[in-house]
């Protein structure tokens, strides 16, 4: 297949979301836009949801417009074309592995969603997956698949047999520590795939930084088309709107080079771990706390919830009497400001523009509890100190899931970690509590332990109440 030249040196991009159109893909325009054209990206889906916005930008040569804007209201827009490259989605992903394959390629990026790694609390594969499962059959076969590993594994074998050279596997998902979590899973993959020569090509030609990133970015809403052609003059049909604040700070292990990102803001670091632990806990965490509140009592965009003391006070104990004690310890103080960080995320929730959906950021329960949330429950545990500020999260949770489970929800609830069935019996047991917090797939180690039982048992009191008053 012949593939057209993008630039010396490409960044294949896997899940053209929202949010890789106003977070990595701006700063590489920042960069060209600095002078420096060396790289490009070229981009694709791996499922077929997106085929529409795919055919759009393919329509506009890979460019859009990103919206911006900052907590005192102030927009600006910006012509994004680093996107040099959309691949159409077809189910052999033949073009995504010739793109990978190509010696150009140095970087293959992704933002698959934090369920899209399949890793279970021990960071095992989830191998009785369905979608993992079929991947392994078609990677068995000598073909592509639809997950980040089935595609990955793809591109990596033919990049082998090309002596294409080493890549880079850069995550770009909220997932706590996760280069190395998804090259774990990644190399299961190949090993349960039956391809152990494979695997011993990867381990020495591949490298997986880990990275933290940060932009809230909503679903892109109807009336953006009409604000950017308001604004710029152009009727883009595939727009993206975000917050100003950005910020990617990313372990500097890039094993066959990288963009020059440090002249755009980009922070590259020895170790990622203080940033991502404060980012997850603090920033998605809350984010997902005040989603779960604001719905519960009738709301639809994050800003109200945060703007709602009860809300507010919520996530700002959970912050401050749980999350801070954990990170910022005598003998490991924390580089990040905590507490500064907390208030300035609050600040970044209260915007009114963002217009973020409770329905976005509420999404994928099943997966949060796990990442976000139960870490600072078992640390707190295995410390003796007491998790009632932590303990409201999964109250709300609770609630929440009972609303869709009895189908009272305002929207559909998203959840592509969830079995339904097992949420189903949560739901219906006779004590849904106990049910929840027994659940070894949302707390791991220490799932059914009494004090986390009692501890989310009050809090559902405190979630009752809330409720209780909200609705008067
Ligand atoms: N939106 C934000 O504010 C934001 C900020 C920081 C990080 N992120 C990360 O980016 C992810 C995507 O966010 P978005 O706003 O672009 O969402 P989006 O809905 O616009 O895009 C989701 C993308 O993930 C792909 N995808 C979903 N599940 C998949 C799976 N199981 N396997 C393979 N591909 C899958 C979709 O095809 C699509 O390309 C988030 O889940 C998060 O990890 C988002
Ligand atoms: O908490 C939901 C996330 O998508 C969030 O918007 C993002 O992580 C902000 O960077």
């Amino acid at each position: 297949m012949s593939l057209p030249l993008l630039s010396e040196f490409v960044i294949l991009h896997l899940g053209l979301g929202s949010f890789h159109r106003a977070h990595q893909a701006v700063y590489l325009q920042q960069l060209i836009e600095a002078g420096d054209a060396r790289w490009s990206l070229s981009g694709a889906n791996l499922r077929p949801d997106m085929a529409e916005l795919l055919a759009t930008l393919r329509a506009q040569d890979g460019c859009y417009t990103v919206e911006t804007v900052s907590p005192a209201g102030d927009y600006r827009y910006q012509r994004i074309g680093a996107i040099r490259e959309v691949l159409p989605w077809e189910p052999s992903l033949a073009a995504v592995v010739a793109r990978g394959a190509d010696p150009r390629t140095r970087i293959v990026s992704f933002t698959v969603t934090e369920a899209g790694y399949y890793l279970d609390p021990q960071d095992r594969l989830d191998t009785g997956a369905a979608e993992l499962a079929e991947d392994l059959a078609r990677a068995r076969r000598g073909e592509a698949g639809q997950t980040i590993y089935g595609a990955v594994c793809a591109i990596l074998r033919a990049r082998h047999d090309a002596s294409a050279g080493p890549v880079t596997l850069l995550n770009c998902d909220n997932l706590r520590h996760n280069g190395r979590r998804f090259r774990q899973g990644l190399l299961a993959f190949i090993e349960e795939a039956g391809m152990p020569a494979l695997a011993s090509w990867v381990r020495e030609n591949t490298t997986c930084p880990n990275a933290m990133v940060d932009r809230i970015t909503p679903r892109p809403p109807p009336e953006l088309r009409a604000r950017v052609r308001e604004a710029t003059g152009w009727d883009d049909a595939a727009p993206v709107t975000a917050e100003r604040f950005t910020q990617w700070v990313i372990e500097d292990d890039f094993i066959h080079g990288r963009p020059d990102w440090a002249r755009v803001g980009v922070e590259l670091v020895d170790s990622v771990a203080p940033y991502e632990e404060a980012k997850i806990r603090i920033l998605n965490a809350s984010h997902s706390c005040i989603a779960w509140a604001g719905t519960l009592v009738g709301l639809q965009y994050i800003h109200e919830g945060t703007r709602t003391p009860a809300i507010r006070r919520m996530a700002f104990d959970y912050v401050t009497e749980d999350v801070i004690p954990c990170l910022d310890t005598p003998g490991h103080p924390s580089p990040v400001d905590l507490p500064a960080y907390r208030d300035v995320v609050l600040e970044r929730f209260g915007n009114p523009a963002i217009r973020d959906t409770n329905q976005r950021v509420a999404m994928d329960g099943f997966s949060k509890i796990p990442g976000f949330i139960a870490p600072t429950v078992r640390e707190r545990l295995a410390r003796g100190e007491g998790i009632a500020g932590v303990a409201v999260l999964p109250a709300l949770f609770l609630f929440f899931l009972r609303r869709w489970h009895a189908g009272t929800l305002p929207y559909r609830y998203q959840d592509q970690g969830m079995d339904e069935a097992v949420a189903h019996a949560i739901c219906d047991a006779p004590d849904p509590v106990t049910a929840m917090c027994s659940d070894a797939g949302l707390w791991g180690d220490v799932a059914g332990d009494l004090r986390l039982v009692d501890a989310v048992r009050a809090a559902s009191e405190r979630v009752r109440t809330f409720i209780e008053e909200k609705s008067r």
